[in-house]
């Protein structure tokens, strides 16, 4: 007896080949509404679905393939004498390769159709036919990818389709009905603004094979998230070797610092090293913001990251090539800059599509079996409310937001000393509020910090902060406050004539 194939297909590319090879290898076809139409206006010798299922398709294709004569001709265990007798007697034939894919679902949401369409693309024959063809994968051979279709064809006509490559086929099913399920609940979760539902269903692609993790000894391995919103790792690559691990990490933190300077109307200058700012500059043009954020730190930023929200010109690439850069992203180049930064063969130049604004809901991190899962940190201030004696100055005023968008996108503890738009020293990880300050003014003992800014992630505990502050002339703070030893900063700090503003939210990043 011959063996038969189901062909039920959405994306019908390769099908009519696909088919073709299948008839001569002596397959019977059987075939729904448009595929069968495609296949038969092809050439390709095929049966239609309902003389199988002898009931036409009805509820405008909702009922199609969900009948007896095609589940039982997929699930009945051929080994099994009792299942054999019964497809028998009931004159169920078999089905012995069942080739389909779905309803583009994803496609008909991305397209931002209505509700009604989109439910219309939610297939149910499909994924039950492949659901049932992967649970009886010993005996039945299921395909739901076309780029499985050479292989498959040069396997059955050499006889070569094992037992694991069916395993493997079975697999690679229930993990696309699983995936296309997925959406579905996001969808629906979306819908019904469920942020956190009692069952998350996320669902990630393979999108590259790292060379390795965060060290050479690890795997490492990027997915994405096919129905994320704005992804902000969204760029294109003009130079250099492939991103490793740590450099996309790291370009994810460099992009979160520029996406918070996204709507200022000068250009912002970021270095980043392990994903901490180094330094970072506000300028009137892009020359002007490099050279700010490469003073503010000439020593860290060496082989990090820079990111500039603007077009780079070929002044700023020139004073980029003199040192070893990892990464440089930037809105675009100029074809002189451009020609200048591939000179350097390694670095990696991305050019970035735009900044947006976040539109995932949550960030979550993975703890060994468990995910913590919280709301994004889109705020950075609630209101500045100043509540010492003096009054920080307009200028003062603007630092203090300048640093404040540095501190929040710093591990904590994290301090930023600035002054007119530029950082002069930064301290953060530390385990200690007064470390954090110690390392950013120790580390940078040749600066003049009068007239400087400092902002903190998170209030002071005790008001040795301010006092080392006032020792080098430091004389405005900006803190989200709420400490309970809060009163002791401001006396310190009205005893000194300093400034301190609070801003109502904490930065915490750990
Ligand atoms: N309802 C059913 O019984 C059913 N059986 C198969 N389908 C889907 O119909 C599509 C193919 O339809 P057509 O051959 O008419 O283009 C395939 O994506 C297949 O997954 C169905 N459609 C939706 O559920």
């Amino acid at each position: 007896m011959s063996k038969r194939a189901l062909i039920s297909v959405t994306d019908k590319s390769g099908v009519v080949e696909f088919s073709r090879e299948l008839n001569n290898l002596g397959y019977e076809i059987i075939s729904t509404g448009n595929t069968f139409k495609k296949l038969k206006e092809n050439g390709i010798n095929a049966i239609q679905i309902d003389k199988v299922t002898k009931c036409p398709e009805i509820l405008d294709g909702r009922v199609k393939t969900l009948n007896p004569y095609i589940h039982g001709g997929i699930l009945y265990k051929r080994d099994n004498q009792s299942h054999v007798d019964t497809v028998k007697n009931h004159k169920i034939e078999s089905i012995d390769l069942v080739v389909v894919n779905l309803y583009d679902f994803e496609g008909t949401l991305k397209a931002g159709k209505n509700h009604d369409e989109i439910i219309e693309n939610i297939d149910i024959g499909g994924p039950s036919m492949i659901r049932s063809a992967a649970k009886n994968y010993k005996d039945v051979t299921v395909v739901v990818d076309i780029n499985d279709y050479d292989l498959i064809i040069e396997k059955l006509k050499t006889n070569n389709l094992t037992l694991e490559d069916k395993k493997r086929l079975a697999y690679k099913a229930f993990s696309i009905t699983g995936r296309y399920d997925a959406l579905i609940s996001s969808y629906f979760s979306e819908e019904l603004e469920d942020t956190y539902p009692e069952i998350l269903n996320l669902t990630f692609q393979k999108e590259q094979t790292l060379r390795y993790g965060e060290n050479p000894h690890q795997n490492g391995i990027l997915y994405k998230q096919s129905n994320a919103k704005n992804p902000i790792l969204n760029y294109e690559q003009l130079n250099g070797k492939e991103l490793s691990f740590n450099n996309l990490n790291d370009l994810h933190g460099c992009l979160e610092v520029m996406r918070e300077f996204k709507d200022s109307d000068k250009v912002v200058s970021v270095a980043i090293k392990h994903t901490n700012p180094c330094g970072v500059g506000l300028g009137e043009n892009t020359f002007e913001a490099y050279t700010k954020c490469y003073e503010a730190d000439e020593v860290s930023i060496f082989g990090g990251i820079v990111g500039i929200t603007s077009i780079i010109d070929k002044e700023t690439a020139q004073k980029m090539s003199e040192i070893f850069l990892e990464i440089v992203v930037a809105y675009d180049f100029t074809s002189e800059a451009l020609e200048i930064l591939k000179k350097k063969k390694n670095l990696r130049i991305l050019k970035l599509s735009k900044i947006e604004s976040s539109l995932q809901p949550y960030d979550m991190k993975y703890i060994d079996g468990k995910l913590l899962i919280q709301d994004k940190n889109n705020d950075l201030v609630n209101e500045y409310e100043t509540v010492t004696e003096i009054e920080p100055t307009a200028q003062q005023l603007k630092d203090m937001e300048f640093g404040m968008k540095v501190v929040k996108n710093m591990k904590s503890n994290a301090i930023a000393i600035v002054k007119n738009n530029q950082t002069l020293a930064l301290g953060c990880g530390q385990t200690s509020r007064i470390w954090a300050l110690k390392n950013a003014i120790e580390n940078n003992s040749e600066k003049e910090f009068t007239g400087a800014v400092l902002a903190s992630d998170a209030f002071f505990p005790f008001d040795d902060c301010v006092t080392l502050a006032n020792k080098y002339n430091i004389k405005a703070v900006v803190q989200p406050g709420g400490s309970m030893n809060d009163k002791d900063s401001i006396n310190a700090c009205n005893k000194y004539s300093m400034s301190m503003v609070f801003t109502g939210i904490r930065h915490f990043k750990h």
